[in-house]
């Protein structure tokens, strides 16, 4: 086993091999990683563990990588030592933006195609994200220990798209190892060395970074041009700021410290700032002593797809919110958050997200790793719109949806890519059409696949569409979809009324035909969720100031002629209009309190939430 510690100064360049694994979501990335890691004997075989770099527990539970994770192995053929920098990339659409940065580091990828499935929707996109940074493409099936995997068909078929022999595909096992030693040969002798000028000044790019609590921020970056050397003072060049570095290192698989890192190396710098303001991923690193002229191009920013708000359930928490959003930025880069308030639930902050599994991750992030309980308001993507009289507003948020006349609104539109099995064309046609979609051209991919182009509604692809998607093809489509323009569209605001007060969190913008749905959906989600008071509560749904759904909460009522056995019925009449009277009263002067539970209930689309809210409703009532 080869070890780093205390190597005196940097790599020869010649010998490094930067790559990158990328494929459609669980093709078997983090598996063949896990080999590469114990065939290089960076990981000790008894510390050896399923999917070893997706490091997070969330990764972990759920099976699928989120971060990138960049790790060097040394790997020796023909007598030579080579040195192996591999990221492991997430698969699912949400991520993209963690794969195109990865790729910025990497000369090579490796492309995984599942030998049971063949090439999906990701497979796709990741292909030409790879092409389009000229990086050496290596065809790999993988799972080809499986009973039912049919290399020679998907062989033909990555062969056909690549333009090559299918005897150039290779084909590998995640789970025995097997053609894992030849992968890495190849590596070596495809991928080309990185071409950076070592004797120029230093030039390293940041290509990630993390919040450590004892170590402050540790940032990755990837050696361009020269040499970065422990305590000598660098330069973030967007930034202007000054550090004096207090560690140097590269991971495999865990930091390990170097005296320095050299041109085309992956490795990391600690300076021991704590301020994440002094962080940005993208940013250019230079020796302070030798400056370069020029800063690297960076990363495009990129855009979020859905926002939604983020409030804390005890509204006290609000600057530890903002303290946990600025770390997970770090690590986060597609993050975005600005301050929000809203009449029901307090400060908060409307965060944009890459997509639902990204905000849920994020969600889930902020309440492992900060400890916080969060309150999230229905997703919704931005719409511009255009009033009467000239005036333009861009809106993220139902509240920002201006009263008065509008003359356009202008939805966000995305190119989707669909690949399935032939006998669900019908179904994947049917489905695209009720969600607003446009049907563009279709592929066949081999006598069996085809690929299907449309182009439809943000809003309607990031909601249920991919569960839809996956249930009516029996789980066989896959896609994948990015940025297209923009349309207009007949979208209305459905407020949510209780007691005629406007809950601001429930509000939605929606297209005009599913507006009644929404409003029908709320309410009756809602009456079901917001405890019985001594009054009688009406929930409506209202476009403008027309009510286009309406359930009422009926009063509790004590039975005031419990007392009266027989008697004379007058007197009961009495008590009974006494009763209505008095109930009048407190319907004029009651205020409803929605309880927190009853907003994340509301607010979730997870039938099992919802019934875990309710429960918990019911137990507190149960309680007073
Ligand atoms: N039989 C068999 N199973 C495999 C092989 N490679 C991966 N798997 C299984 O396929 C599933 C997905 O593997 P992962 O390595 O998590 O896939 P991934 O591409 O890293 O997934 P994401 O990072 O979430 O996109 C896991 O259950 C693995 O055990 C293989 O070669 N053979």
């Amino acid at each position: 086993m080869v070890t780093f510690t205390n190597q005196p100064g940097y790599t020869d360049q010649a010998l490094i091999r930067n790559f990158c694994i990328i494929a459609h979501i669980d093709h078997g990335k983090s598996t063949v990683a896990d080999r590469i890691l114990q065939l290089s004997g960076v990981v000790p075989q008894r510390e050896m563990h399923d999917r070893y770099l997706d490091r997070m527990d969330i990764e972990q539970e759920r099976g699928i990588t989120i971060k990138s994770q960049a790790v060097r192995v040394p790997w020796s053929k023909g007598g030579t030592e080579y040195t192996l920098g591999m990221i492991d990339t997430p698969g699912h659409v949400d991520f993209t933006y963690e794969v195109s940065r990865a790729l910025e580091a990497c000369e090579g990828a490796v492309l995984l195609v599942d030998a049971t499935q063949g090439i999906e929707a990701q497979t796709l996109s990741n292909l030409y994200m790879a092409i389009d940074h000229d990086l050496t493409v290596i065809p790999v099936l993988n799972k080809i220990d499986l009973p039912s995997a049919e290399p020679d068909r998907h062989a033909e078929e990555l062969a056909n798209l690549l333009g090559c022999d299918s005897s150039e595909i290779m084909r590998v096992s995640g789970k025995t190892g097997e053609g894992v030693r030849e992968l890495l040969d190849r590596i070596v002798d495809e991928v080309p060395a990185p071409s950076g000028d070592p004797e120029a000044p230093a030039r390293a790019l940041i290509f990630d970074s993390v919040y450590d609590s004892y170590r402050g921020i540790v940032t990755y970056i990837r050696m361009v041009d020269g040499e970065l050397k422990a305590r000598q003072k660098i330069r973030m060049m967007s930034l202007g700021t000054v550090h004096d570095p207090i560690e140097l290192g590269v991971i495999s698989p865990d930091m390990i410290s170097t005296r320095a890192l050299g041109a085309g190396e992956v490795g990391y710098v600690i300076t021991g700032v704590k301020d994440v303001a002094q962080s940005k991923v993208g940013d250019t690193i230079t020796a302070e002593a030798d400056p370069a002229r020029e800063a690297l191009p960076g990363y495009r920013d990129p855009q979020p797809m859905v926002y939604s708000g983020l409030f804390p359930i005890d509204n006290a928490k609000f600057p530890e919110l903002r303290e946990a959003l600025d770390k997970l930025k770090l690590n986060d880069a597609a993050l975005v958050y600005e301050p929000e308030t809203s009449v029901a639930l307090g400060f908060g902050f409307r965060c944009g997200f890459l997509g639902l599994l990204h905000m849920e991750i994020v969600n889930e992030r902020l309440s492992r790793e900060f400890g916080l309980d969060l309150i999230s308001t229905a997703p919704n993507v931005t719409y511009r719109v255009t009033m009467e009289d000239g005036s333009q507003h861009v809106v993220k948020n139902p509240s920002e949806f201006p009263d008065g006349k509008i003359k356009r609104i202008v939805e966000p539109l995305v190119a989707a890519d669909i690949i399935t099995p032939k006998e669900f064309i019908g179904s994947v046609m049917e489905l695209c059409q009720d969600h607003r979609g446009q049907m563009g051209t279709m592929e066949y991919l081999s006598p069996e696949r085809v690929e299907m182009h449309y182009k439809i509604p943000l809003a309607e692809i990031v909601f249920d569409f991919f569960d839809q998607l996956k249930s009516r093809t029996k789980g066989y489509a896959s896609l994948d979809y990015h940025e297209a323009g923009e349309q207009s569209a007949d979208l209305v605001k459905v407020d949510i009324l209780i007691q005629s007060e406007k809950i601001d969190a429930f509000s939605a913008i929606v297209h005009r035909d599913k507006a009644y749905t929404y409003g029908v959906m709320m309410t009756k989600k809602l009456r079901e969720l917001i405890p019985r008071q001594q009054f009688e509560i009406p929930i409506q749904a209202a476009i403008g100031s027309r009510i286009i759904a309406r359930e009422t909460i009926r009063a509790l009522r004590k039975d005031v002629l419990a007392k009266c056995y027989g008697g004379d019925i007058t007197r009961k009449r009495k008590l009974l209009e006494k009763q209505k009277a008095g109930k009048k009263r407190m319907k004029m002067l009651g205020h409803v309190e929605v309880p927190q539970e009853a907003f994340i209930a509301a607010l979730s689309t997870g039938e099992a939430e919802d019934r875990d809210s309710k429960d918990k409703i019911r137990a507190a009532q149960k309680a007073q």
